[in-house]
């Protein structure tokens, strides 16, 4: 494992690619056209903000910009224009920003598994112009701090600013987490103002990493509406995938709303700060008492892609099963709760607690069953294939999840 000190040269994810940098105003070998005020669309489809928001963008150069707890989030005129591809909505406000930055403290050093931790290998997902990173480096030094971003033009102001900050010109969904947490030689903290047009493959490439203890928390804004999901009830209109995915992987929470008005260009719904507390490999292991983590998956997504019908009806296309048996397993009564399970319900743990599936789970729409009563379905229909095995065997159960590169290459790098 190398050291932090090291890192500066040596990081799996450095970039070599040269930098596409991109000053001024409206490219004038481009056409453009105009659909809503504010976004205008080049002949190559690259969406832009048209103009500079005067409120947000002095007339400054980098050397001048101020870094104390207190500062406006600023960018030299004309560099960064936001791109709508890249859901550019940056923070300007400096108010949101300590707010954030006060949560993930929180989150990063007094929740979870957490407390009594160094707080020495924070990622930043897509820093932007670098409100969160100026307050970051700030508070915690460049030492202990690297961000990924996907846009050459942040990853030059940046590097103009922080010389000595490493900034990845990698894309986030391309980032494998444990080989980085393995370089750190410790679970990483994250931190994003995230790009909202793909919140959810994140969300899901760090939970896949917490097989590995990769990623111990995630303090993460996005929109109110997704927030909701993450934290909704059973029985709630928001309750979905991602309820139950997270709910089960980690500890959720809601820190507050963030309004459109702190954001530049101003998107048009509201957003939330969340912060996760991954559950970590062994206590993940625990709670999934014995299921693949591929089939919970292939349980929850089958199911809530039908929420209205009954788990039996959602269920009766399941891949992986024969049909005959899988009809037999639709009609059966529930499996007995493995020992480890009504072990951990004599020690009052809320979610075993919610386990036991009643008899006539099958005739329950998905959003009826708790995440935990999803593990349940799981073993019913598929088995408890890890329960005997070791642990390290168990890892060849998720060959994919935490390691598997989200999408294929984009943005030109
Ligand atoms: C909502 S902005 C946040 C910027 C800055 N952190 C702030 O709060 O003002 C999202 C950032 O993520 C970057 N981004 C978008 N897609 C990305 C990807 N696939 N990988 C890495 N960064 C990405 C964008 O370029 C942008 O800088």
């Amino acid at each position: 494992l190398l050291p932090h000190h090291s890192r500066q040269t040596s990081s799996p994810l450095s970039c070599c690619h040269p930098l596409r940098i991109h000053f001024g105003q409206i490219d004038k070998t481009r056409t453009y056209q105009t659909i809503c005020r504010g976004w205008v669309q080049g002949s190559d489809g690259e969406w832009e903000w048209e103009e500079d928001d005067p409120n947000f963008v002095p007339a400054v150069t980098t050397t001048t910009i101020d870094t104390s707890s207190t500062a406006t989030p600023q960018l030299p005129s004309g560099k960064l224009k936001p791109k709508q591809s890249l859901g550019q909505n940056f923070l300007k406000d400096p108010n949101t920003v300590a707010k954030i930055v006060r949560a993930f403290h929180d989150d990063a050093t007094n929740r979870g598994n957490r407390p009594g931790k160094p707080l020495d290998s924070i990622v930043e997902l897509g820093p932007g112009a670098g409100a969160l990173t100026d307050r970051l480096v700030t508070n915690y030094g460049t030492d202990v701090l690297q961000c990924i971003e996907v846009d050459p033009r942040s990853v030059e102001i940046l590097g103009e600013r922080y010389p000595s900050l490493l900034v990845h010109h990698a894309d986030v969904l391309q980032v494998n987490y444990p080989a980085m947490a393995e370089q750190e030689g410790q679970p990483l903290v994250i931190i994003g103002n995230l790009p909202y047009y793909i919140t959810s493959q994140i969300l899901f490439a760090l939970a896949d990493a917490s097989h590995y203890g990769a990623v111990d928390c995630a303090t993460v804004t996005m929109q109110w509406e997704v927030a909701q999901r993450m934290v909704a009830p059973t029985c709630c209109k928001d309750y979905g995938i991602l309820s139950v995915v997270f709910q089960t992987y980690a500890d959720v929470r809601c820190h507050f709303k963030i309004p459109p008005t702190v954001f530049y260009p101003q998107p048009k719904v509201d957003s939330a700060l969340v912060g996760l507390h991954f559950l970590g490999p062994s206590n993940l292991r625990q709670r999934l008492a014995g299921v693949r983590p591929q089939d919970f998956r292939n349980v929850i997504t089958t199911a809530f892609r039908q929420r209205r019908k009954t788990v039996r009806n959602s269920l009766k296309k399941i891949p992986g099963i024969e049909a005959d048996e899988l009809k037999a397993k639709l009609d059966s009564l529930p499996v007995p709760l493995p020992q480890s399970v009504l072990n951990a319900q004599n020690t009052g743990d809320v979610f075993a607690l919610s386990q036991t599936l009643p008899d006539n789970w099958a005739s329950k729409r998905p959003e009826e069953l708790t995440p935990a009563q999803f593990i349940e379905v799981t073993r019913l229909l598929f088995g408890s294939r890890t329960t005997d095995r070791n642990e390290e065997s168990q890892q060849e159960d998720v060959p994919d999840l935490g390691r598997k590169v989200w999408r294929k290459l984009k943005h030109g790098i």
